[in-house]
């Protein structure tokens, strides 16, 4: 079998910060500099401290956008992270009287222990229910600060003079002021690289199909946790400097309204842009709290009006629509005048004597045993058993709702079975999560593509790759391609095309096994036509088995070797299309079968 598990590296494209956020960064690292530095050396005290607030504000924003719209995790309790950093470290400092450096660790690890807090929850929960889970966070921190009020000193608050950091150094420029800045550059970059790195897409596919996560063999919940912890860092980092810009901390210092801003910061700035959280500080703190200082007491009522005039002119916030704007006008030519992708070439490339090679031998690679599973009372698989040889097209069929996608789910591990086994390569995977079931090469494709449009096509072919298992030539082959279409923009792939990127995907994680949801679904005749020769030659030029699910009973007939016919969440027949082609017993399930076997 050509399947092997190797440590070879990839010949894929390699950049730690994506090409097109580059500009980018550029560009907000100049705001940023600009921003801190110019009132510095003007000597303007009261508009140096509101920019590095401003700053901090930035930083914390930049870690809640991974949560956002890289891991799509909801969170309204970020601003309680913050705040919960800054009160300890405002506390072990002006009140334990404990160094600088310690009372930020003490507020650095405050804040991530009360984020992973809020982030258990998403182990159960997604969406709007986690979201007001961290609401809860958000509003009862004010509350938990004066009920604590003799430990937090809520009445009084805390004054902080961090005389070091403050000393000047040059006019008005002290080491508060470098580290700020510097941190917040920093941030803009973590969050470009981690976007760029392999983990960021994988938080991406995580986040955008947890059930397309599971099938290349990622973990949805500890990609989300691990996404909570870094926004967490990001918020306590904040929360830290927050301490050396504001030098006092209060019972009123961190209300929901600082959670709201941050959340309305990334929305309104642009999710997942670079310059998002630069724009959506600037539009939601800079200018009503000091530009318009006089209306600070309407200060929701103004980011109301600001996130419904940009959600109604630029819904994509202001980042995404500048990006389109610069995209429409200044990008010569365009994605749509590329040649697409194509499968052809890459199987074409398989070495002649691959065909035969197969690891096991005769025996079975999956065994479905008499599984059963039901929904509420609807009987989907009714003691269903199948055998899938190995490097063979096996064809799962059977008329509307008979329980086809069940039994593929079923072997792919997306649901759990009430009895029965599943025995792949030999190994009885019935308990075995989806995740673990692909890191042993049980590979699957949806109903509905799911491709990632913000990645390129290289990206969203290579998104979540978890295991070494490869198939060599076919990465050699692969790999000539990387670079085009890392270059092509995932987005202006028409449906056709988007299957065989589902199904570069899956060859792409080194499987034994691809199972395949209706893939000709929505396809062209031509586009079928083709479609079913390549899944013959990935099957024979690959030795990678192909179990298809497929109502399209022409491109069956004309592929597959086995083909199972399901009816009543039961195994009614299965054999070659030559021995079903004839029997009576499902005649009656498919109109005009004999027609179209000819
Ligand atoms: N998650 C679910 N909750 C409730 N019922 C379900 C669920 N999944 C499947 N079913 C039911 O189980 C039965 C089998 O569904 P399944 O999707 O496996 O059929 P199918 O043969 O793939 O259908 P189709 O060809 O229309 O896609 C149907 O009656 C369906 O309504």
């Amino acid at each position: 079998m050509t399947t092997t598990a190797t440590n070879e590296r990839r010949s894929a494209p390699r950049r730690l910060i994506r090409r097109e956020m580059r500009r980018d960064l550029w560009a907000g690292t100049a705001l940023v500099l600009l921003a801190t530095l110019v009132p510095t050396f003007m000597g303007n005290v009261f508009w140096q401290q509101a920019m590095l607030l401003a700053a901090v504000y930035v930083i914390a924003a930049v870690g809640l956008d991974v949560l956002r719209s890289q891991a799509e995790q909801m969170s309204f309790g970020q601003g309680a992270v913050l705040g919960v950093a800054a009160y300890v470290a405002a506390l072990a400092n002006g009140v334990w009287e404990e160094p600088l450096a310690l009372a930020a660790v003490y507020g650095l690890l405050a804040g991530m222990v009360t984020g992973m807090l809020m982030a258990l929850p998403s182990l159960r929960v997604q969406g709007y229910y986690l979201g007001f889970v961290t609401l809860a966070g958000a509003l009862a921190l004010p509350d938990l600060i004066l009920k604590f009020k003799d430990q937090t000193q809520a009445l009084t608050g805390v004054n902080v003079f961090p005389v070091g950091p403050t000393e000047p150094l040059f006019g008005s420029l002290n080491w508060l002021t470098i580290v700020v800045t510097a941190v917040a550059v920093v941030s803009l970059f973590a969050g470009a690289v981690l976007r760029s790195s392999s983990l960021g897409r994988a938080m991406l596919l995580a986040g955008e199909s947890p059930e397309a996560a599971v099938t290349v063999g990622l973990r949805p919940g500890q990609l989300r946790l691990q996404a909570f912890a870094l926004s967490s860092f990001a918020a306590s980092v904040a929360g830290v400097l927050y301490v050396g810009v504001i030098q006092y901390v209060g019972s009123g210092s961190f209300t929901l309204a600082l959670s709201v801003m941050l959340y309305f910061v990334v929305i309104v700035g642009g999710p997942g842009k670079v310059l998002g959280p630069i724009l959506g500080v600037g539009l939601l703190y800079v200018v009503p709290d000091h530009l318009l200082s006089g209306l600070v007491d309407y200060r929701l009522l103004i980011y109301g009006a600001i996130v419904l005039a940009v959600m109604f002119v630029v819904p994509e916030g202001i980042a995404g629509g500048l990006d389109r704007l610069v995209r429409r006008y200044l990008t010569k030519g365009s994605d749509r005048d590329r040649s697409l992708i194509s499968l052809r070439p890459i199987l074409d490339a398989a070495p002649s004597a691959e065909a035969a090679a197969h690891d096991g031998g005769d025996a079975p690679l999956l065994v479905v045993d008499e599984v059963r599973r039901s929904f509420g009372s609807v009987k989907a698989l009714d003691g269903a058993s199948m055998t899938v040889r190995r490097g063979t097209v096996h064809a799962i069929v059977g008329p509307n709702g008979s329980g086809k996608t069940t039994l593929l789910n079923a072997v792919s591990g997306l649901i759990t079975v009430d009895s029965g086994k599943v025995e792949f390569e030999g190994r009885d995977v019935t308990r075995l999560a989806a995740s673990s079931r692909a890191r042993l090469g049980l590979a699957r494709t949806f109903q509905q593509p799911r491709v990632l449009n913000s990645l390129s096509v290289w990206e969203n072919i290579d998104c979540g790759r978890v295991s070494d298992r490869q198939i060599p030539w076919f990465e050699e082959a692969l790999a000539s391609y990387a670079e085009e279409w890392d270059a092509l923009n995932s987005g202006v792939l028409p449906h056709g095309q988007r299957r065989f990127l589902e199904v570069l995907r899956a060859l792409h994680s080194g499987p034994s096994i691809v199972a395949l949801d209706e893939p000709a679904a929505g396809l062209s005749h031509a586009e079928r036509l083709e479609f079913g020769q390549l899944l013959r030659d990935v099957a024979s030029k690959t030795s990678v088995t192909v179990l298809i699910v497929e109502h399209d009973l022409e491109l069956v007939w004309n592929i597959a070797d086995q083909i199972t016919v399901v009816d009543g969440g039961r195994v009614i027949a299965s054999g070659s299309p030559a021995e079903l082609r004839n029997s009576k017993t499902i005649a009656h399930l498919f109109v005009g079968v004999e027609h179209v076997a000819g």
